[in-house]
């Protein structure tokens, strides 16, 4: 565990995930269960194959090799119109304090032509890649985790008994999937730009699922739901909640399986029901690698809560994904060029024009 932080460390549930999703008594159960963790634990783990796991062995190592180079060839790699590409340490904002992780950020790689970048959306741009084979093996790597990703959202749908089978996979039709790879570096190591021991703050992501892999250094907090914390991340920040206090479970490093938080999106969609995990990194003796993988409602959707999640005062007005996921990229990145072209464009003011009330 990293020094100086008060956890208690906790062995996930660990599921396989079915080759296909049937509905079958045994998706049912493993459904249930999968929704109890959710609700005990905020998070559980899901085993990768060996085929997969050789995947994300090659994508460690192809990550690895990029950090590795001078930072001014990483600093190239800058979009200013789609926050993808590379984040220095110290560059993130969580809670305005400086997070520590170097960080290469995938997002849907969209060329110029693309309609969306033409009506200049915000977020909406190529990705800087470093080059081809980093490409492929990132978007290899990334349609493993979407494929993943569709499955556990139709498992939820079954275990949440909702009538519509589709009622989850159809928010992610062409959805804003996107991934950061991240490198912490050693608790020694750091330019001083942020906090003594802190690699992230606490915080929650923002859409329905957040599948990461972590290496074996181990640096992962998570807090699991209490009786009597509230937070709407999408309506105020909780960037910060309760980073100081030691209610927290540190994550094991398990090799070869993916752990499996839940977003905002997905605790609006299921009236908290299920809710989006808090979690924190800290810094540890030696560096870290990690992929944290996002698996998301398309940019355009505007949510609803599901009827089937009852809720005392149920909101009619909806939310709309993209302009949370903007809001939190303007939050975390004001000082970086593409934050800079969305105000001297007033590109915010574009997004109540991509709102689709058809998600
Ligand atoms: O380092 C980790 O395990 C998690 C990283 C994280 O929370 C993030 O990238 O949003
Ligand atoms: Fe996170």
């Amino acid at each position: 565990m990293p020094p100086n932080h008060i956890a208690t460390p906790v062995d996930l549930e660990t599921f396989n995930l079915p080759q296909q999703v049937s509905g079958s008594a045994a998706d049912l159960t493993m459904a249930r269960s999968m929704i109890a963790a959710f609700r005990k634990e905020g998070i559980f783990q899901i085993q990768l194959n060996p085929s997969q796991a050789a995947t994300l062995s090659l994508a460690f190592g192809v990550a690895k090799t990029f950090f590795r180079q001078p930072y001014s060839e990483k600093a190239k790699c800058v979009d200013d119109q789609s926050f993808a590409g590379y984040i220095g340490s110290g560059e993130e904002l969580t809670d305005g304090v400086r997070d520590y992780p170097e960080i290469f950020t995938v997002i849907k790689d969209l060329p110029p032509t693309d309609s969306r970048v033409r009506r200049r959306w915000p977020c909406h741009g190529p990705c800087p890649w470093p080059n081809d084979a980093y490409a492929a093996t990132m978007k290899e790597y990334m349609s493993l985790l979407s494929e993943s990703g569709e499955k556990l959202l139709q498992l939820l749908t079954l275990g949440l008994g909702l009538r519509d089978l589709n009622s989850l996979t159809r928010l992610t039709k062409d959805g804003w999937h996107h991934m950061r790879v991240l490198r912490f570096p050693e608790l020694d190591h750091t330019n001083g730009k942020g906090k003594p021991g802190r690699g992230i703050g606490s915080h929650t992501d923002y859409g329905l699922l957040v599948l990461s892999a972590q290496d074996e250094v181990g640096g992962l907090f998570v807090r699991r739901p209490i009786a009597g914390e509230e937070w709407k991340n999408w309506e105020k920040s909780v960037a910060g909640f309760k980073e100081g206090d030691e209610k927290w479970s540190y994550i094991l490093p398990v090799p070869n399986v993916l752990t499996v938080m839940a977003g905002d999106m997905l605790q609006y969609l299921t009236s908290s029901l299920i809710r989006s995990t808090p979690h924190k990194v800290g810094l540890n003796s030696r560096a870290r690698n990690v992929f944290a993988y996002f698996h998301e409602p398309n940019f355009s959707a505007l949510l609803k809560p599901l009827p089937e999640c009852a809720s005392d005062s149920p909101d009619r007005q909806g939310v709309h994904y993209g302009t949370h996921f903007t809001n939190m990229c303007m939050r975390n990145y004001p000082e970086r060029i593409t934050a800079k072209r969305v105000l001297a464009e007033n590109r915010m003011e574009i997004l109540p024009s991509t709102v689709m009330e058809t998600f």
